[in-house]
């Protein structure tokens, strides 16, 4: 027999964890320079479905229009959840907005106003004014930079992306806000939520981006931020906005009344978190398809001709092209598509994550597993497309496949429960652009310049370097 022992044993050292497998990053997209191509590159070698570990989170990568089907159809219930993360609590009031938000029933409520209220099709065509003066604004400014005496270089990326944010500003905020440092405050948010946080993946090293002061600077420009949209809300709390439209914090503050007199208010923060939601998920997209689409189109000239050709046929002599005579302008919508298809602005979806164990095409996949979908590398599947790398807008001409995330092969919007709820947004500045720039003016590279392809880093993906074009008015 063993005596007992009234002492107790020594307090065992806690055995100190071991060093991270993952190596240590700082955004997502020095995952080896830019994640869709490198996960893209890992897929050609291991397989359409990949599991790997960031750190202590298993991350399920998707490479196949199947797989897609099997997370945002058969299993897009168990697949609706956002991970949590710590830099989307910091900048988007703990998550309160729609893209981030944990799935349940607070998502289901702010998602439903997002979509019942701000982006149905009704609200989207009733900002078609605003849509067609941001046009003319634009085509004026580039007409009146033009001289016949020297070639008019434009920088076509900043173009873009001052329209997609002055149209935002309109819509959501009831006017332009042009102050340079709201812009600026905008691109540092925009910059912040692309950032790949070591500490959701690594949860003991929580603390280096505090110490090294990327959580202060982020909490300085959310507090910057939500000053400022303090401020735009306070100012229409006191009614004393100018005239002009019903914008998005108006509906926001009448469906706030509304549910306050019925029981279920909404929070305020609800109110921001949705008005910079507008803003995060909706300038540099809509801006990058324009980007993008141009890029392509300085590369093919012969399919630009054809484009021209189609939007000046509709047009006339008046040049300036409305919202209806869209609906007649098929090769256009195939452009878009097309360049949809090999550059979807984001290319990775935003990511989702299990909410319990599963199996998707026969492995198990455990509860709590973040899931990127590579649509980049699902849009250039040579089993799915012909000709995968070649723009080749004719594709869509007699093709019913579309953007709408109901063909997994075509899936830059996302597609299920959390697909995006701003395509029709989207597309109408998109397609009203692209028609008022090649209607109205001939586009070349400006003499001795190469087009460079690449691509920055970030979770909307731009070109590395600014587009700029020699544009003349016809
Ligand atoms: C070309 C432009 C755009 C692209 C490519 C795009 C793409 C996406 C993608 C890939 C997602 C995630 C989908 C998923 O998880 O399955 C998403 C979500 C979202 N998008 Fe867009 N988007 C665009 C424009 C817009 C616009 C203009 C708005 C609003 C003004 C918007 C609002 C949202 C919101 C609120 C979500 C979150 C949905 C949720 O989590 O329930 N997007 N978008």
């Amino acid at each position: 027999l063993k005596r007992l022992s009234t002492t107790p044993p020594p307090l065992q050292k806690a055995p100190l964890p071991s060093p991270p497998q993952f190596p240590i990053i700082g955004n997502l997209h020095q995952l080896g320079l830019l994640a869709h191509r490198s996960l893209h590159s890992l897929s050609l070698k291991h397989g359409q479905l990949m599991l790997l570990h960031f750190g202590s989170k298993p991350v399920l990568v998707v490479s196949s229009a199947a797989v897609a089907r099997e997370i945002m159809k058969t299993h897009d219930l168990v697949f609706a959840n956002r991970p949590r993360s710590i830099v989307m609590n910091k900048l988007l009031y703990g998550s309160r907005d729609v893209a981030s938000s944990p799935y349940g029933e607070y998502w289901r409520q702010i998602r439903s106003l997002c979509v019942v209220h701000l982006l149905s099709n009704k609200r989207v065509l009733s900002f078609r004014d605003v849509r067609e003066e941001e046009m003319a604004l634009m085509i004026d400014r580039i007409k009146q930079s033009y001289s016949s005496l020297s070639p008019l270089v434009v920088n076509l990326t900043e173009l873009f992306m001052s329209l997609t944010n002055d149209v935002v500003c309109r819509v959501a905020l009831g006017r332009k806000y042009g102050e340079r440092r709201f812009k600026e405050l905008l691109g540092e948010f925009a910059e912040y939520l692309g950032f790949f946080d070591v500490g959701d993946y690594i949860p003991w090293l929580w603390w280096v981006n505090k110490i090294n002061g990327l959580y202060g600077r982020m909490e300085r420009v959310a507090k910057e931020l939500d000053d400022f949209i303090d401020s735009v809300v306070e100012e229409h709390e006191r009614g004393e906005r100018e005239g002009g439209h019903e914008d998005f914090v108006d509906v926001l503050l009448q469906v706030q009344r509304e549910n306050a007199a019925s029981g279920s208010p909404i929070h305020r923060e609800s109110v921001k978190a949705l008005i910079l939601d507008m803003f995060a998920a909706g300038t540099d997209t809509t801006g990058s398809v324009l980007e993008w689409v141009m890029t392509e189109l300085l590369r093919h000239p012969l399919i630009l001709k054809k484009l021209q050709n189609e939007v000046r046929e509709i047009a006339g002599a008046k040049r300036t092209i409305t919202e209806d005579e869209l609906e007649k302008m098929p090769y256009l919508k195939a452009v878009i598509k097309e360049t949809l298809r090999l550059h979807p602005p984001v290319p990775l979806l935003v990511p989702r994550e299990s909410m319990r164990d599963t199996q998707v095409m026969g492995y198990d996949i455990a509860a709590r597993t973040q899931v990127f979908t590579n649509v980049w590398t699902i849009g250039r599947d040579p089993s799915l497309w012909a000709r995968p790398d070649e723009f080749w807008p004719e594709r869509f001409m007699d093709s019913l496949v579309d953007f709408r995330g109901h063909d997994f092969e075509f899936l830059p919007f996302g597609a299920g429960r959390r697909g995006c709820p701003g395509i029709q947004f989207a597309m109408s500045v998109d397609e009203l652009a692209l028609a008022n720039l090649v209607g109205n003016f001939d586009f070349s590279l400006p003499v001795g310049k190469e087009l460079d392809m690449s691509e920055a880093a970030g979770i909307t993906v731009h070109k590395k370097t600014p587009l700029l074009a020699v544009v003349t008015p016809c």
